[in-house]
This record gives C-alpha cells, sequence and structure tokens, in this order.
C-alpha cells in the first residue's frame, strides 16, 4: 500500500537536505577508502542509483519551480521513491559489507551511516507514520537477514540493529502523534479564528475576506451572485421582555433556520453583527434567491420559539442585492445596495424581503 502524503506534512521541504547527504556520504567513501578498488561494480551500481534517486529529485524541484505537487499521483511516488530507495540502497550496501567485507574501517563507516540515516529519516518521515516505517525496515531489514542467517558472526552487528529499529519504530510513534496534535490544534485554531462561538457561523472578518475573493472571482468570469443581509425584528424588545439567554437561544434558532435553506457550500452563511446575518450565494439566479430570502422570512414568523413566558414570534427583515461587478460598482456598493434594501424592509414595516437586481 502507498502512503498517501499530504501537503501539510511538508516531507519535500524535511527531506531535501538527507536527500543529498546519502550521495556526499558515499563519495568521501569512494576518494577515502579502497573500496572503489575492491568492489568497483558495487560501488559504481550503488553510487549510479544513489545519484539517480538525487537528480530525479532536483530535476522535480527545478520543474516544480515554488509549487508543490501533492496532489498528483506520479509526484508522490517520486517522493515515495526518494525516501525507500536509497534507504535500500545503504541497507543491501551494509548486508553485503556484512558479508563480505574484510576491510574493518569500511565496515563501520557503513554501520555508522545506516545509523545516522535511521535517525534522521524518523525525524524526517514521522509525519507519515507508514511511510517512515517502511523507509526504517528498508534500511535495516537487509542486516537482520544477514545476522539471522549467520548468527556466530554477524550476531552482534543484527542484535544492534534490531535495537535501533524498535527504538526508531517508538519514536515514529511517539513524534508522528505529536506531529497529530499539533495540526489538530492548528485546525481547531484556525476554525475558531473565523467562527461566530454563539451559532457556529462564520464570522464578520472570514466573511469579508471571502466576499473580497468571491467578487474578484465573479468579476473575471462576469457572472451575478447575491448578498442577503438579514436582521432580526425588534430585537432590543425580546431581550426586554423575555431576557438576555431567550435572545441568544432566537439568535440562535435564525442562524439554524438560514443554515437549513443554504446547505451549499459554495454558501457563505455569516453572523456579522449582534442580530444580522450575512449569505453569498453563488450560482443561483435572482429570482431563486429571492424566492428562499421570502421562504425564510416565512419559516421564521411560523415558528415561534418556546420560553418561560410562553412562545415568543420572531419575524426578520431581509435585504438581498444581485449584482455582477463592473466598472464604477464596487465591492462595497454592491453591500450598500443589500444594507440600503434591507433598511428599506424595515421602513415598509419589517417581515418581508426588499429585493434589488442591477
Ligand atoms: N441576546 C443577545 N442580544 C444581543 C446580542 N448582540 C446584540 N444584542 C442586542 O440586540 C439589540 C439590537 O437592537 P436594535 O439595534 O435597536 O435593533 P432592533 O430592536 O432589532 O430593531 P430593528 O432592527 O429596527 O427591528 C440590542 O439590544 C443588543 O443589545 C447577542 O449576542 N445576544
Amino acid at each position: 500500500m502507498i502512503p498517501i502524503i499530504l501537503p501539510e506534512q511538508n516531507l519535500e521541504k524535511r527531506s531535501v537536505s538527507g536527500g543529498y547527504l546519502y550521495v556526499l556520504a558515499w563519495l568521501i567513501i569512494g576518494l577515502m577508502t579502497d573500496y572503489i578498488d575492491e568492489h568497483p561494480i558495487i560501488y559504481s551500481v550503488a553510487m549510479a542509483m544513489l545519484l539517480g534517486f538525487s537528480l530525479s529529485r532536483l530535476w522535480a524541484k527545478l520543474s516544480s519551480g515554488k509549487q508543490t505537487h501533492y496532489d498528483k499521483p506520479g509526484w508522490q511516488r517520486l517522493l515515495i521513491a526518494n525516501a525507500i530507495g536509497p534507504a535500500l540502497v545503504y541497507g543491501i550496501l551494509f548486508a553485503f559489507a556484512m558479508l563480505h567485507i574484510e576491510h574493518h574501517e569500511l565496515f563501520i563507516y557503513l554501520f555508522m551511516i545506516n545509523i545516522a540515516l535511521l535517525s534522521g529519516g524518523t525525524v524526517t518521515y514521522s509525519p507519515n507514520r507508514l511511510l517512515a516505517n517502511y523507509y526504517l525496515l528498508a534500511i535495516a531489514l537487509p542486516a537482520l537477514v544477514v545476522a539471522l542467517t549467520r548468527p556466530q558472526e554477524r550476531g552482534v552487528e543484527g542484535m544492534m540493529m534490531v535495537l535501533y529499529m524498535f527504538f526508531n519504530l517508538h519514536m515514529i510513534r511517539l513524534l508522528n502523534k505529536e506531529y497529530q496534535e499539533r495540526i489538530a490544534q492548528k485546525k481547531s485554531l484556525e476554525e475558531l479564528a473565523r467562527k461566530d462561538s454563539l451559532t457556529g457561523l462564520f464570522n464578520r472578518r472570514f466573511f469579508d475576506e471571502t466576499m473580497h475573493l468571491c467578487w474578484a472571482k465573479h468579476q473575471r468570469r462576469q457572472a451575478s451572485l447575491a448578498l442577503l443581509i438579514l436582521d432580526i425584528d425588534n430585537f432590543k424588545s425580546i431581550n426586554d421582555i423575555y431576557g438576555h439567554p431567550v435572545g441568544d437561544e432566537v439568535i440562535r434558532k435564525v442562524a439554524a433556520t438560514i443554515g437549513k435553506n443554504f446547505q451549499r457550500e459554495i454558501d457563505i452563511i455569516a453572523r456579522i453583527g449582534g442580530e444580522e446575518f450575512a449569505v453569498l450565494v453563488q450560482e443561483t439566479s435572482f429570482e431563486q434567491t429571492r424566492e428562499l430570502a421570502e421562504s425564510i422570512c416565512r419559516q421564521i414568523a411560523d415558528n415561534s420559539i418556546d420560553t418561560d413566558q410562553g412562545p415568543a414570534s420572531v419575524t426578520v427583515s431581509i435585504g438581498l442585492a444581485y449584482a455582477q461587478p463592473r466598472q464604477g460598482f464596487d465591492q462595497e456598493d454592491f453591500y450598500k445596495l443589500a444594507d440600503d434594501c434591507l433598511y428599506q424592509a424595515k421602513d415598509q414595516g419589517k417581515n418581508q424581503v426588499v429585493a434589488k437586481s442591477i
């Protein structure tokens, strides 16, 4: 099973320096020991593979520029190959050294490099537990196989590898848990920053940011969009008669009714003031939006809210603006149009929708 790599795991950035280290380490061994003379074919094949992995990674980086392509399966496979491939090369080299090496010094170097790669990979790949585990096994398993088949000569190295492997598997589990907690915290903070705590709807800041983006998008597409501003009628007297907790309950009920009527993900519903809400509606005609607004008005008026002092009837007024972004008519004008409609609805007796399409 191929582990799925998520953008927030940031594996490309985390593994980039290690991705050149293994080539350098092998180059140093080639330059400073007799290994090339003793085993020229093995040295060259290993070098070609390590270089191949490094160059493919360099090519991917240069060709993608600043962008990363986590959504492309080919790109994901390349990243996984760049993790597991060099690990397997070093794992097999060490296993080969365990079987054939007379050169004690080189054996120690390889052992050190593998332990370093084991620990480095644990830290690097820990956000993706499956990939980190595969990486670890790729380095350690070849040595373990040799140790098991030659317990007399290579038992010590085998034991050491098992020890390091289990220690690092444990560390991967811990680091991954910490990483998951951090991501969850970050997500809930982001959620808090854009949500209104009383209703769970978006807050004004998020609404303004989204409206800005939406406006620009519709300007490019030369398409229309709708903005509804809803205000609870005579809300001050609801608070005065029934008390603030009932007032809060009314706000929650109105929010829920709006939410029931605008359920698509692209509908942005926000509480933009004490008893004021806004809805940004995309890809819907003027008539459809007006019908929805009128239906919300009726639903709220028809459903009174139970309180200790008996049922409290609530109504809302709605201003609806429908427009296409264009020269001489900007986002502020759009907002003002919806707001003017709302004031007109209030002036005309409340509990109604005033809609304008321009
Ligand atoms: N319970 C509760 N009341 C709030 C909250 N935020 C604002 N309010 C109250 O909402 C009331 C708004 O009153 P006004 O702006 O006078 O509006 P209104 O009484 O609805 O009058 P119209 O808009 O003309 O129908 C004020 O009394 C605020 O104290 C809140 O979160 N909870």
